[in-house]
C-alpha cells in the first residue's frame, strides 16, 4: 500500500518541522474585492480619457496623470496583499531535538547620543537582552556607542553588576518583560511574602542604579571614586569629543571567565562596550558603520553564527524570541535557505488608533506577511536575527552547510587586554579603506535606509527571510508621537528608500533576474513613497481650486 505509507512518511516529516506556515484566510474574498477595485480604476481612467473638457483641459489631464499613477501604485501594492502567510514555531520540538545544544548568539545594540537616548533606558534594553531564556554562556551582548560617552560606559558598568541580581530574579519567577524599567512599571506587587521581599529588594536596587546613572547624566560627570573601579574609565582621561576620538573596546563582563557569575553562581553573558574610532576627516556611515565595526569586533571576541541587531530604544519583550528564531534557522527543510528572521517594530507608547498611523498596523499585520508569502520580509533595521556569514556577503548555494557550532567559546591564549587591542585595531577609521566593507561585505553604506538596501541585496543573492510575529511581541520600543517627530522620521525613511530607487540598487534594475517581479514591485512600494506625495498633493489641491473657479474636475452627475 504505497499511498498510505507515503502519507505516513509525509506526516512524519511534518512532525519533524520546527515551524509551520499557513495561508492567511479570506483570500478569495480579497481577490474578488481587488478585481472590482481594478475595474473601478479602469472605468475612472476611461471616463477621463473620453470626456476631456474644453475648459480646464490642463487640470483635467493632470487629474488623469494622477489617477494613472494611483492605479500603477495600487497594482504595486497588490504584490504584498495577494498571498500573505503566517508562521508559528514549535519550541517544544526544538527543545526535544537540541536541548541546550543551541548556537551562540551575538547581540548588537546601538546608541548614538546620551541626550536623546538616556543611558538608563539603554541599560534597560541591554538588561532585557542579557536576560533571554537562553544558555547565558552562548549570549554575547555588544553596545556600540556612537556618542562615545563615558556616561554610557559608566551605565554599562552599573548594569553589569545589577545583572547579577536581575538575571536570577528573571529566571526564578519567569517574568516578562525582562526590561527592568518596563517590568517594574507594569507589574503588581506579588502576594507571596518571600517573593514580595525579593521583588522589593530588586526593585530597590534597580531604582538606586537608575538614580545614580541619571544623576551622573545630569551632572555630565562620573564620580572619581567610581572611575577607580574599572580600567576602561581611563580611556576618557582626556576629555573626548564624540566626533574625534580613539577606538574604545572594553569587555565589561567576560563570559569565559569562571569568576564572572551571578549571585547564584550561574555564568553571565559576555558584555562588551565599543565606541569605534571617529575622526572629522573620515565619514562614519552612521548606524551601518557602527554595525560593520561590531561585526569585526565581535569576530575576535565571540564570533557567533547568529547576530541579533536591536536599536537601543527597543527592549526584548519576549524572553523566548531567540528560541523562536532558532526554530527557523535550525529547521531541516528550510533552515539552510534562511538569511534573516525579522520581527515587527512594535511601539509601546503608540495606541492602535494613533492619528499619524505610527503603529504601522498595515505594514506589520498585512504587508510584512505579504512579503513573507513572496520571499520573506525586508530587513527593517531592528529586531532582526541575521546569519553572520550571509551578512558578510555569502551567496546562496544549495550545498553550503552552516557550522552552528562555531564561535569562540573557550578562553584562548590571549589575555582580555590583548583581545581588546586586537578588537580596537578593527574599529579604526582607516580599517575599511580599500576593502569591500559597506559594499560587498556587511551592512551597505550610502543610504539613510541602510537596512532596506542590505535586505534587498541579501534577497538578490538568493536567500530567503522569514517574518516572525508571535502573539507576545518579541520587541517593543519607543515610537514618535508628535507630528514633528513623525515628519522627521518619515522624511528620513522616504529620502532613504527613494535614493535606493534612484541608485543602481533600484529594485527593478538590480532585482531584475535575481528576484521575482512581484518582489521587485513589493520593494518599490516603499521606494516610491516620496514621489507618491506629488500626485496626492495635486489631487488634494487642484480639485478644490477648480471648485472655486467653477471648473469641475469630477463628473457633475453620475
Ligand atoms: O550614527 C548613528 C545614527 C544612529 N545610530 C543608532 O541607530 C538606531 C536607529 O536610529 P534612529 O535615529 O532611532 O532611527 P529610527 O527612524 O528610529 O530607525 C529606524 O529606521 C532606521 C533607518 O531605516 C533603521 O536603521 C532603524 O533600525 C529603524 O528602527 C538608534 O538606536 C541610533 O542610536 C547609530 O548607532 N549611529
Ligand atoms: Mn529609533
Amino acid at each position: 500500500m504505497p499511498l498510505v505509507s507515503n502519507s505516513i512518511s509525509l506526516r512524519e516529516m511534518e512532525m519533524e518541522r520546527l515551524f509551520a506556515t499557513e495561508k492567511v484566510g479570506g483570500r478569495a474574498l480579497y481577490k474578488l474585492q481587488a478585481v472590482t477595485v481594478f475595474l473601478g480604476i479602469c472605468l475612472v481612467l476611461c471616463y477621463r480619457v473620453t470626456h476631456i473638457p474644453a475648459a480646464g483641459t490642463a487640470a483635467w489631464l493632470g487629474m488623469l496623470a494622477a489617477e494613472l499613477w494611483f492605479g500603477f501604485y495600487w497594482i504595486l501594492t497588490q504584490s504584498v496583499r495577494w498571498r500573505p502567510i503566517r508562521r508559528h514555531t514549535f519550541k517544544d520540538r526544538l527543545a526535544a531535538r537540541y536541548g541546550e545544544r543551541l548556537p551562540c548568539v551575538d547581540i548588537f545594540v546601538c546608541t548614538a547620543d546620551p541626550r536623546l537616548e538616556p543611558p538608563s533606558l539603554v541599560m534597560a534594553t541591554v538588561l532585557s537582552l542579557m536576560a533571554y531564556n537562553y544558555p547565558p554562556e552562548k549570549l554575547n551582548v555588544y553596545l556600540s556607542d556612537d556618542g562615545c560617552s563615558i556616561l554610557n560606559f559608566y551605565a554599562l558598568w552599573e548594569a553589569a553588576s545589577f545583572a547579577k541580581h536581575w538575571l536570577p530574579f528573571c529566571r526564578r519567577y519567569n517574568i516578562e518583560p525582562r526590561s527592568p524599567a518596563a517590568y517594574f512599571a507594569q507589574s503588581d506587587k506579588p502576594y507571596d511574602p518571600q517573593a514580595l521581599e525579593e521583588w522589593s529588594f530588586v526593585k530597590g536596587l534597580y531604582e538606586e542604579m537608575t538614580e545614580r546613572i541619571d544623576s551622573s547624566v545630569r551632572s555630565d560627570n562620573v564620580p572619581e571614586e567610581i572611575k577607580a573601579n574599572h580600567k576602561g574609565f581611563s580611556e576618557w582621561s582626556t576629555r573626548l569629543s564624540s566626533k574625534d576620538h580613539q577606538p574604545i573596546v572594553q569587555v565589561v563582563i567576560d563570559g569565559k571567565d569562571r569568576n564572572a557569575v551571578d549571585n547564584e553562581g550561574n555564568v553571565l553573558p559576555t558584555l562588551v562596550y565599543m565606541a569605534r574610532e571617529k575622526r572629522p576627516q573620515y565619514h562614519h556611515n552612521f548606524k551601518a558603520g557602527a554595525m560593520n565595526t561590531l561585526i569585526r569586533v565581535s569576530s575576535v571576541i565571540s564570533n557567533s553564527p547568529i547576530i541579533l541587531i536591536v536599536d537601543c530604544d527597543m527592549y526584548s519583550n519576549n524572553s523566548d524570541a531567540i528560541r523562536d528564531a532558532m526554530c527557523f534557522f535550525l529547521d531541516q527543510e528550510m533552515g539552510h535557505k534562511i538569511a534573516f528572521v525579522q520581527n515587527p517594530q512594535n511601539y509601546n507608547n503608540v495606541t492602535k488608533n494613533n492619528i499619524y498611523g505610527n503603529s504601522s498596523n498595515v505594514f506589520n499585520q498585512v504587508e510584512l506577511r505579504g512579503f513573507d508569502g513572496l520571499v520573506g520580509p525586508l530587513y527593517i533595521g531592528t529586531g532582526c536575527f541575521h546569519r553572520r556569514e550571509i551578512l558578510c556577503g555569502r551567496r546562496f548555494t544549495n550545498d553550503y552547510k552552516e557550522d552552528w557550532d562555531r564561535g569562540i567559546k573557550e578562553k584562548g591564549n590571549l589575555s582580555i587586554d590583548q583581545i581588546e587591542e586586537k578588537a580596537k585595531s578593527l574599529a579604526t577609521c582607516i580599517y575599511e579603506h580599500n576593502t569591500q566593507w559597506g559594499n560587498e561585505i556587511g551592512v551597505t553604506y550610502g543610504s539613510a535606509a541602510e537596512d532596506i538596501i542590505t535586505g534587498l541585496i541579501i534577497h538578490c543573492k538568493g536567500w530567503i527571510s522569514v517574518f516572525n510575529n508571535p502573539p507576545r511581541a518579541a520587541f517593543t520600543g519607543v515610537g514618535p508621537t508628535t507630528l514633528a517627530h513623525t515628519i522627521q522620521q518619515h522624511k528620513k525613511w522616504c529620502e532613504g528608500v527613494f535614493s535606493i530607487f534612484l541608485s543602481k540598487y533600484c529594485p527593478f534594475i538590480f532585482g531584475n533576474g535575481n528576484i521575482s517581479l512581484q518582489l521587485q514591485m513589493a520593494y518599490s512600494i516603499y521606494s516610491l513613497w516620496a514621489p507618491n506625495s506629488l500626485p496626492t498633493l495635486y489631487y488634494l489641491i487642484i480639485p478644490s481650486v477648480g471648485l472655486l473657479k467653477g471648473i469641475p474636475l469630477f463628473p457633475e452627475r453620475i
